[in-house]
């Protein structure tokens, strides 16, 4: 679960049992919600920050800043300096448009040539100053030469990062022969019905909600990573977007919520618990904004089927999808965490009930009431629901929330690589699954790296750690032609000059042939070695494919 806690958050928590000791009301694990919620309404004043609006002057120091880390070669913190920058300055002021500028020339020493000229072109479109304007254009003019010259990092994959099996005809993000099913100890769970092989891609989702604590480096709508093409919320200096469809559907189903709300909501963040308020946004207005539509179906439809996979994803059905999510019965028991929780829906209450549109929505005390105990109901269900993945370079988390792929439950003797980042969710089949199985991941430890600081909110029911399974590694030695290509592949791991890709693929092959001797202690490292290098063809398609679609919107590949 995500760590930030926002400062307002600690304080109003201070300040609740300081009134316990002091004879105010009694506010427990077990109280009701709504005496949570009149004890933020007369404390509100503690938790009332300022938003920041845009400033050009701000803009200006921010610049300066990114300019000093740019000459000291620190270029991810330059970037996320200048999208500050460009998140603060002004519409329509050429302030917007130097910061785009200086984007482009921590690129153009990144050697990302296809981004440099994006930012040249975004700086051209937001008022760079004429002055400056030799500057850009012998930016621009020694960018195309290098891109002549065939110095692109590389606009084509030579390694598939999408479904590679055939897709299940109703979710096409989904392979054929996989269905949802319900297992003891981990309540629903995705079910093989067929063989898959090590290698296969067998899910590449969007996230349908996401949540990402750093704002400067990633996208607000799909917590894409893509720093040199992100653009500013309008609006607001809190929210950038990878594009402008981005832009759009995050205005549309969320944004138009936060906007003109983000310091408040970040000073009372409690980690993943600000989904819970994003995805009752996300079904008021997939419910076209009539609350007591929405209230009638949560209210009336407590017995509906929770099981995704009956929804046609193909037509993007938001209104079906909402409703399949709203449906999980995931109650998890977290005793430590029920006062934060209900504090937590209290005073996202508290701050939403401010916002104009949400005032004009919302507007009887049934809806009212109907808001807080959803938002309420949302934070306990989807502190268990949503899937989390921290980025060690930007020390973040992103948290998402899915209509599939928060299905999948956790072992420490995990079939699949889980992989969340630059806007999508990906499930690689790790070691062979046979038809029946259970698609599992890890959600942070495994057999062979069981992570002893772990935390998790439920009793792992995993064969590694349920004491009533005959699950045990294997430590006899294995045959010396499986020693000698272990061997081998552990030497091509470790060459520079061997492509990993076909590492990869020998080290899939290996365990296809060897697979039924697992788990083998010494297959431990080779396991880590698969994780890293699928990692790594990820991370490096991804920007190969970002680098293609801002070379086509440049016009330089069709
Ligand atoms: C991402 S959801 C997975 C889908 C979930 N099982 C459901 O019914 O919707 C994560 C939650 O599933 C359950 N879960 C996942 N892995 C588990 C495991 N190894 N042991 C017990 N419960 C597990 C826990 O309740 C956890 O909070």
């Amino acid at each position: 679960m995500f760590s930030i806690v926002g400062d307002g958050f600690k304080t109003l928590f201070l300040q609740m049992h300081c009134q316990i000791g002091g004879g105010g009301p009694r506010l427990g694990p077990n109280s009701d919600v709504a005496a949570y919620r009149d004890f933020v309404l007369q404390n509100q004043a503690l938790i009332d920050v300022p938003e920041r609006g845009k400033c050009n002057r701000w803009a200006s120091e921010l610049r300066q800043e990114g300019n000093r880390l740019f000459l000291s070669r620190k270029f991810d913190d330059a970037l996320a300096k200048f999208n500050e920058s460009i998140c603060a300055a002004e519409p329509g002021t050429e302030h917007l448009g130097m910061g785009f500028a200086n984007r482009s020339a921590v690129y153009y020493e990144m050697d990302e040539y296809e981004y440099c000229l994006a930012n040249i072109e975004l700086a051209k479109r937001n008022h760079y100053p004429e002055k400056f304007a030799p500057k850009l254009e012998a930016r621009e003019l020694a960018c195309r030469a290098k891109l002549d010259d065939g110095q692109s990092k590389g606009t084509t994959l030579n390694h598939s990062i999408g479904l590679n099996v055939s897709p299940n005809p109703k979710i096409p993000f989904i392979a054929d022969g996989i269905v949802m099913k319900r297992y003891p100890g981990f309540g629903r769970g995705l079910a093989a019905e067929k063989d898959f092989q090590p290698g296969n891609i067998i899910l590449e989702e969007s996230p349908m909600l996401t949540l990402v604590g750093s704002r400067y480096n990633y996208c607000n709508n799909c917590a894409g990573s893509f720093q040199g093409c992100l653009i500013p919320c309008p609006g607001c200096t809190s929210a950038m977007y990878c594009s402008e469809e981005c832009l759009g559907k995050d205005y549309r189903f969320w944004h138009r919520f936060e906007c003109g709300l983000a310091e408040k909501l970040q000073n009372v963040m409690f980690g993943t618990m600000a989904m819970a308020p994003k995805r009752f946004f996300f079904g008021l207005t997939a419910f076209r904004d009539d609350i007591q539509e929405m209230m009638t179906y949560c209210e009336e439809s407590t017995d509906s089927n929770d099981d995704p996979f009956v929804v046609d994803h193909t037509d993007q059905d938001q209104l079906e999808q909402f409703k399949v999510l709203h449906q999980t019965k995931l109650n998890p028991s977290m005793p430590e965490l029920e006062s934060v929780m209900r504090l937590s829906a209290a005073t996202f209450y508290a701050i939403f009930m401010k916002h104009p549109l949400v005032k004009q929505l919302v507007t009887t005390d049934s809806q009212k009431d109907f808001m807080l105990r959803c938002i309420f109901d949302y934070i306990r269900k989807d502190t268990a629901l949503s899937l989390d993945s921290n980025e060690v370079a930007t020390c973040t988390t992103i948290s998402t929330l899915s209509t599939i792929s928060s299905l999948v439950n956790h072992s420490c003797d995990p079939n699949i690589i889980m992989h969340i980042r630059y806007g999508r969710i990906r499930f690689w089949v790790l070691r062979p699954i046979r038809k029946g199985d259970q698609i599992v991941a890890s959600y942070g430890p495994t057999w062979w790296d069981p992570q002893p600081s772990y935390k998790s909110i439920f009793k792992c029911s995993c064969p590694v750690c349920d004491e009533g399974s005959n699950w045990s590694i294997h430590e006899e030695k294995l045959p010396a032609a499986v020693q000698e290509q272990l061997g081998v592949k552990i030497f091509g791991v470790n060459n520079p000059d061997i492509d990993q890709t076909n590492v990869l693929k020998h080290l899939h092959h290996f365990f296809t042939q060897y697979g039924y001797l697992h788990p083998n202690a010494s297959f431990g490292p080779k396991l880590d070695v698969c994780k890293f290098l699928i990692i790594g063809l990820i991370h490096r398609g991804s920007f190969t494919l970002e680098r293609a679609k801002v070379a086509a919107a440049q016009g330089l590949i069709n």
